[in-house]
């Protein structure tokens, strides 16, 4: 089956100061319909503009390409301004962290539900005020009716993001592109959103791609991981299959620092994977963890094979698979998710 969301060989640069910032170094990812593809990795590995770039919302200065960019076999790269407007906000949808950046304060919240539908279906304005007020009840705003005529200050950060989601519903969307939906909000609102997409993905089909630096939000909503590491894809496969054997090194030391109930002892101080990222400033030779990894070798240094492990997992490291450090007992799935 040819994916919805195809990515090949994606690059985002940015002219800086210092010189040309390669943020997004060649990643290649692709999204079924229907499925959850959680991407994460540390603060300023790339995550938030591979979204913005396959989503055409990357900032003005920045250059994107692309050997594929295509969605239900549109090419995104390559395809008119007018196409890529139609789709956006239409057929693929953003949730964005921060919902005060995308509502606009000065409009109600009615106003800014009707009028995303208004801009892409022939409906009339009843029609579009009924839908609002259903998908509203949906996503668990009660009085929905008359929460049309609030504005976004006037509602908690909690039902701000449940607007957000009913906005991204208004047109029936193939494709949620969430861009860590739920780091703002506290615990117990966050599982309430999680919970919420994963009801909303399995009533409709709609397939997530959702960005997170949280493993514990990835073991609740994801059918498969991608790990990215420094503007590249280190490691991707089943959620289940890379939790069970996570293979490249970076994913094995992000999982050995999540706390397992019962076996981390109390009090231990919270884990760190030791060194710092490298600039992403220039070219990086060699793999790019190599200078944290505890496994380095020689030929880290060179071109880094990606090694497929079957079942669609796939790691982008010099080892043979079985020859990874037996490592600290590694958070499982079912302890820290489902
Ligand atoms: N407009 C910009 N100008 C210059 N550098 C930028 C710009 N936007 C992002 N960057 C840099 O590009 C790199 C990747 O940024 P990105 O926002 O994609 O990271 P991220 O993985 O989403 O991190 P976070 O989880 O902190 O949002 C970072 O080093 C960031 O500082």
């Amino acid at each position: 089956m040819t994916a919805l969301l195809e990515v090949e060989d994606l690059h985002v640069r940015i002219p800086t100061p210092a010189g040309e910032l390669h943020a997004v170094r060649g990643i290649s990812l692709s999204v079924r319909r229907g499925e959850t593809l959680c991407i994460v990795g540390e603060s300023g590995c790339g995550k938030s503009l591979t979204s913005l770039a396959i989503m055409g919302l990357l900032p003005r200065e920045a250059r994107r390409s692309a050997a594929r960019l295509a969605f239900d076999g549109v090419d995104l790269a390559g395809g008119s301004r007018r196409t890529i407007a139609g789709l956006r906000g239409n057929r693929m949808a953003m949730i964005f962290q921060d919902p005060m950046t995308s509502l606009n304060p000065a409009f109600t919240i009615g106003d800014q539900l009707v009028e995303t539908m208004l801009a892409h279906r022939q409906v009339g304005r009843a029609a579009a005020v009924d839908r609002a007020v259903h998908l509203l009840e949906r996503v668990g705003i009660a009085a929905a009716a008359a929460r049309l005529g609030q504005y976004p200050h006037q509602l908690s950060g909690g039902l701000r993001q449940r607007v957000m989601i009913a906005m991204a519903l208004m047109c029936g969307p193939d494709l949620i592109i969430a861009d860590e939906p739920t780091t703002a909000l506290d615990v117990t609102i966050q599982a309430q959103i999680l919970r919420l997409l994963r009801d909303l993905q399995a009533e409709l089909g709609i397939a997530i791609l959702l960005i997170t630096h949280d493993l514990g939000v990835v073991a609740r909503v994801a059918d498969r991981i991608g790990v990215m590491y420094a503007g590249e894809m280190v490691e991707e496969g089943a959620v289940g299959e890379v939790f069970a054997r996570p293979s490249h090194p970076y994913t094995r030391a992000l999982l050995g620092c999540i706390p397992i109930p019962g076996r981390t002892p109390r009090r231990s101080p919270l884990g760190a994977i030791p060194g710092i990222v490298p600039s992403l400033v220039g070219a990086i030779r060699g793999c790019a963890f190599a200078g944290r990894c505890t496994q380095a070798h020689e030929a880290c240094a060179g071109a880094i094979p990606v090694r497929s492990l079957g079942a669609g997992h796939r790691t982008r490291c010099t080892l043979a698979p079985g020859t990874f450090e037996a490592a600290a007992p590694t958070a499982t799935l079912g302890a820290i998710g489902r």
